[in-house]
């Protein structure tokens, strides 16, 4: 025993000298980025070089910590930094305690301020005002598909994307409720009551569900109702203080939502890029195929191609758009050359921006 409270002291001791080292580097870190935001011109924040110091935090790391925790590190660590070039503001969809907060802090770290917006046009108009710097919306669900609403102001906004985020999605049911048997009602957004479907009819399948605006706002209702539970992540549980009675919900166990990071400008190439963009083909045979043509001949990988009606561009009834994801910056040679041939074929091009793919 007198060994082991030996090895204690003698190990903390050495876990005290390297805090010691952490803390003197990673200052010493912090003056660079704060020198590096004197001379930086434009926009302080960068996107691609984060990206970029993300991905070789992971490639570098050799355990025993797995590669996401090194870059949570590390992602709170630029996040600080960056906080001391430039205070930024984000928008995201609120309440505090939805999927978006979580989101924006995985994207941002938690050293900015964050804006909670109550819809997703707000979070728009909140950067288009210059009230945040960022924003952060939901465009697609794994299970759900596409988040119309975003996808609609893509198309209207002269908003840019520069980054977007992948975030798991994992449900719990969180009440104050002994049990589960003891729940008389489950709220939560109609989307997440979807993605637990079958969950639900397993498990509660007397309990009447209420969807309501958010998760957040289900998991608020919940704390006020000792008999009611509701589907939400955990910062929702956190927030509101709640129990969770049953963790990872959801039907399919890989559930993701991807968010996009809206802003006046897109990003700069990191060496693994996406590129955004809507396009309509004009009214004739073989357009669609012509357009798609372009990407194809000049060896470019295409991971979205989805149609939604053209609303906003002032066209009759029955226009549709495409919207379209490619693989690539828009300054790397081959998605340049394909990209001014698009132009020349397409009725309507809207390049939304380039940016680094979620680094983690
Ligand atoms: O490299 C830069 O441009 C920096 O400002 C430094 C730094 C970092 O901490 O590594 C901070 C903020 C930027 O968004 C990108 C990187």
């Amino acid at each position: 025993m007198a060994g082991e409270q030996k090895e204690l002291v003698r190990l903390r001791e050495g876990i005290d000298h390297i805090d010691d080292e952490l803390l003197r580097l990673i200052s010493e870190r912090a003056q660079l980025a704060h020198r590096i935001g004197e001379i930086k011109h434009g926009n302080i924040y960068r996107p691609e070089r984060e990206a970029q110091v993300l991905r070789g935090i992971a490639e570098r790391n050799t355990g025993p910590l797995p590669a996401a925790a090194v870059q949570h590190l590390f992602r709170e660590i630029m996040s600080a930094c960056l906080a001391l070039e430039q205070p930024l503001v984000i928008a995201y969809l609120g309440p505090a305690g939805t999927y978006s907060e979580s989101a924006a802090k995985k994207h941002f770290g938690t050293a900015p301020s964050f804006t909670p917006c109550v819809a997703i046009g707000d979070v728009f108009r909140t950067v288009e005002a210059g009230n945040a710097d960022y924003g952060v919306v939901p465009v697609e669900n794994s299970t759900e598909g596409a988040v119309g609403r975003s996808l609609d102001l893509l198309l209207s906004s002269s908003l840019k994307i520069c980054g977007e985020v992948s975030l798991p999605i994992h449900h719990n049911l969180m009440s104050r409720a002994a049990s589960a048997a003891a729940v008389k009602n489950v709220y939560s957004h109609a989307q997440s009551l979807g993605q637990c479907h079958e969950w639900l009819s397993r498990n509660m399948p007397l309990v009447p569900t209420v969807a309501v605006a958010s998760n957040a706002e289900a998991a608020r209702l919940a704390a006020e109702d000792m008999e009611g539970a509701a589907i939400a992540g955990e910062a929702a549980a956190s927030l509101y203080e709640l129990p969770i009675l049953a963790a990872n919900i959801e039907d399919d166990p890989n559930n993701t939502t991807r968010f996009v990071v809206i802003a006046h400008h897109d990003a700069g190439p990191s060496g693994k890029d996406r590129t955004s963009l809507i396009c309509s083909a004009q009214n004739r045979p073989g357009a669609v195929y012509e357009l798609l043509g372009t990407f194809a001949r000049h060896g470019v990988s295409m991971s979205r191609f989805e149609s939604r009606p053209a609303r906003g561009l002032g066209g009759s009834p029955w226009e549709y758009v495409f919207y379209v994801d490619l693989e690539g910056h828009r300054l790397d040679a081959s998605l340049a050359v394909a990209l001014t041939e698009l132009k020349a074929c397409a009725g309507f091009v809207k390049e939304l921006g380039s940016y680094p793919r979620a680094a983690f």
